[in-house]
């Protein structure tokens, strides 16, 4: 089993340069199954373990899709698999992504139930009941969900109950292809939706209207293929300004984009944080006692959920009482177990946790339960009095790309370690 190990006191210092977005490129490569003609490079990809999932994916499709260095070429001119195979689908929640692409191309798909983070149920009505509008018929049966459209999908007018990120995004692939227009109301309106949109535009489509909740799409009868560079990663970005903030440090985040992170810099600021934003990037810098803070998470541009736990464990070193709802998923709340562990004092009340700030963290043996809350247990272990030991790796693989030799760079003391190299916290000497 491997294992980050961190040393807690050190303050991080210096630049860190983001890569691409997990959640931007997982669609991107989903919408790359819909040219008929011509192929597709994706640029700036970050070669994370869904990353890898995705393209298997697409290739057990009969899809040429390749990975390079950082980026993938796929080629979707002609294949004929429609039904995606169980060991890829159940590793993570976008493999969903693909419904809405083959049944615009194929019109079948047969995908088994997606998998993930268990972060709450997750269900996929929203999903289906925009593609039901468009002619597609479901039938659930053994953990799979096949769907068929007699001839071609068509335009309709969806109205969305909760603004579902994926559900936006499969309608919207779906929607490219269909005859007619496509509207969605109360649709998710987050940066990964506008590069969707625009990488869809960039293959011939006509959307209209991402970033807001009004998406309209005009439906083509074909489209080609192109080369797009994904935008940088939002949350990655929140975990490092969070880092920078708990550790008291100061450091540059290369890439980040101010206007994707409105919340999180508002939230720090009112803390005492200094948060500079630049075209290149934010730089971010605290020093001595930090303000408590109250945060509730919510869809874009609320404060995003996948920061919810690298924030907790930055008001566990605020100097007073901080809350922090979470209202996306109903069961985001694993790693405040893991964090008492080390300590912190903190009580759920519903979909409420109440952080008592001020209190010193210790170092432990922690598991991390989805991969922001890998993220918070190695944030926490930045600061907590002597060794913290981080395993269930494979959570924190899926969204972050060498977050150990990132660390390392701005000056903090952690290492990743295998099963044969496994000492005990606290016998762990750092090099
Ligand atoms: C790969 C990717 O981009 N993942 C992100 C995406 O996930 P994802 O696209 O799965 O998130 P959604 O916006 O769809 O889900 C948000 C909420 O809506 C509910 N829901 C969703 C669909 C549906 O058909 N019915 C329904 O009830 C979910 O259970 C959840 O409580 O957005 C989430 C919310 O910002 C982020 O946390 C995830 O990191
Ligand atoms: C919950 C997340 O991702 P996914 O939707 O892929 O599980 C996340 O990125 O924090």
């Amino acid at each position: 089993m491997e294992k980050i190990i961190v040393q807690g006191g050190n303050r991080l210092q210096g630049k860190v340069k983001l890569h691409g977005a997990k959640n931007a490129v997982l669609p991107l490569i989903a919408a790359s199954i819909l040219p008929a003609r011509g192929s597709i490079t994706i640029l700036e990809v970050p070669m994370l373990d869904d990353v890898k999932t995705i393209t298997e994916m697409l290739v057990s499709l009969g899809i040429k899709a390749e990975l390079g260095e950082d980026r993938v070429h796929i080629d979707a001119q002609t294949f004929q698999t429609t039904q995606a195979p169980y060991d890829l689908v159940r590793k993570m929640r976008a493999s969903f992504l693909i419904m809405g692409p083959l049944l615009a191309r194929k019109k079948h798909a047969r995908i088994p139930l997606p998998g993930g983070c268990a972060i709450g149920s997750r269900p996929i009505d929203q999903h289906l009941k925009g593609l039901e509008a468009m002619g597609v018929q479901f039938e659930i049966e053994a953990g799979h969900i096949e769907g068929r459209v007699a001839d071609r999908l068509h335009g309709a007018s969806i109205y969305l109950d909760f603004p579902s990120v994926g559900a936006t995004q499969n309608i919207m692939m779906a929607a490219s292809l269909a005859t007619g227009r496509t509207v969605i109301e109360n649709a998710a309106c987050e940066p990964e939706i506008v590069d969707l949109a625009n990488f869809l535009n960039a293959m011939g489509a006509n959307v209209r209207g991402a970033g807001t909740d009004e998406i309209r799409i005009d439906g083509v009868d074909f489209l080609h293929g192109t080369e797009y560079t994904v935008i940088t990663d939002r949350i990655e970005a929140g975990t490092y300004m969070a880092a920078a903030a708990i550790t008291r440090g100061e450091v540059f985040v290369e890439g980040a984009i101010a206007d994707h992170l409105t919340p999180l810099i508002a939230k720090l600021r009112e803390m005492g944080v200094q948060v500079m934003v630049s075209e290149d990037g934010i730089l971010v810098r605290a020093e001595g006692e930090l303000k408590p803070i109250d945060v509730k998470t919510l869809p874009y541009p609320g404060f995003p959920t996948d920061l919810q736990s690298q924030v907790m464990a930055l008001q566990l070193t605020a100097n007073g009482t901080s809350l922090m709802s979470e209202t996306v998923f109903e069961n985001r709340f694993m790693h405040v177990e893991e964090l008492k562990r080390m300590s912190a004092h903190i009580k759920i009340d519903g979909r409420t946790a109440v952080i008592e700030g001020g209190h010193p963290l210790s170092g432990a043996q922690v598991t991390s339960t989805d991969l922001r809350a890998g993220a918070a247990l190695i944030l926490a272990g930045l600061v907590a009095d002597g060794v913290t030991e981080v395993s269930g790796l494979h959570h924190v693989d899926r969204g972050y790309v060498n977050i150990v030799g990132k660390l390392q760079a701005l000056g903090a003391k952690i290492e990743r370690i295998t099963s044969d190299e496994e000492v005990s916290a606290t016998q762990h000497s750092f090099a």
